[in-house]
């Protein structure tokens, strides 16, 4: 469950719609929502929507899946009983996440927090429960970062790297928008003593497009994810000049580091944040992996055995504690 107000902060409403914010979520709306999903705030909440979203946790227990790594964490509205309850009720795993999203997002006192302090709240958050309650979170992120790197977001990174070496745990970062993003971070993480090799670099979709470029990235060793699956808008709202790719083309991608044998490297995700890629609000829902994409990889050349590493190995090698 996600509050994700923080996405649409910075973008404006489409200039022949510039009332869009009034306009109900209907069919007749479904196309501009679908163009312009962070202008549209109405979309940017899941909170009222847990019977749809346990409904389709339920959908996609039924179609195989079994567990779902929840990246909602301060910033953007976590809570944890939602969180129990939907994973009770639903039957799937939650594994969710402790930390501190984007600059821009974060409270006052986590401005002012000392690095201690976040550490000791992200233990905390694992060893013993989070937000006062006793559920424990399973994984650091995702960390938000912006571009540049901000004063407070570098203090969260080395917080995070602290945490995960006392920890061993598993550790996900949003990048910042630009394609210098994820390998600025790695460098902050690694000289603060992280563990490249337990980190996901997500969003990889809009952040690097290039297969030289990403062959460059993927030899710094962390996880390579791209989880925007579901999204085939190629217009990106948050950055304008570039260009979304569609599922095609995130196969395409992942297929080129496959064969430059970082197998055991790639994972893969949907990053429902908005209403509109729920089943309900006739989007794809979290079972569109299962259902459209794997058999998208099998026809184009990705073996079963690379989807298997993608869907379970590789994922559970990266939650395990070292
Ligand atoms: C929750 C979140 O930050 N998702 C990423 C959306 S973005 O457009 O790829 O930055």
């Amino acid at each position: 469950m996600i509050d994700a107000s923080p996405l649409g902060a910075n973008v404006p409403c489409p200039s022949f719609l510039p009332n869009m914010n009034s306009l109900p979520f209907t069919m007749e709306n479904l196309g501009f929502i679908r163009q312009f999903p962070w202008s549209y705030k109405p979309n940017l909440t899941l909170y009222g929507e847990e019977k749809h979203v346990i409904e389709e946790l339920k959908f996609f227990k039924q179609h195989g899946g079994s567990s779902m790594v929840e990246c909602t964490i301060v910033g953007l509205e976590r809570d944890m009983n939602m969180m129990k309850r939907m994973a009770e009720e639903s039957g799937v795993n939650i594994i969710s996440g402790t930390g501190y999203y984007v600059d821009a997002a974060l409270p006052q006192d986590v401005h002012s927090a000392t690095q201690e302090q976040l550490v000791s709240t992200m233990v905390q958050d694992i060893t013993k429960g989070a937000a006062g309650t006793s559920t424990r979170c399973g994984v650091i992120g995702e960390i938000g970062t912006s571009w540049p790197v901000t004063a407070t977001e570098k203090k969260v990174l080395q917080a995070t790297a602290a945490a995960q070496t006392q920890l061993g745990c598993p550790v996900i970062i949003h990048p910042g928008r630009n394609k210098q993003a994820p390998a600025e971070v790695i460098r902050i993480l690694a000289e603060a003593g992280g563990d490249i090799s337990r980190t996901v670099m997500s969003h990889l979709d809009r952040t690097i497009y290039d297969k030289g470029e990403l062959s460059e990235f993927a030899k710094l060793g962390s996880y390579l994810e791209w989880d925007l699956f579901g999204i085939e808008v190629s217009y990106y709202e948050q950055v304008t000049n570039l260009d979304m790719p569609s599922d095609a083309q995130r196969i395409q991608m992942i297929k080129h580091v496959l064969d430059n044998g970082y197998e055991d490297r790639v994972v893969i995700a949907h990053d429902v944040h908005t209403k509109h890629r729920l089943m309900h609000y006739g989007g794809h829902g979290y079972s569109h992996i299962l259902l459209n994409v794997v058999p998208m990889m099998l026809a184009r050349g990705i073996s079963q055995d690379q989807v298997d590493k993608m869907l379970i190995h590789n994922p559970r090698n990266w939650l395990t504690f070292k």
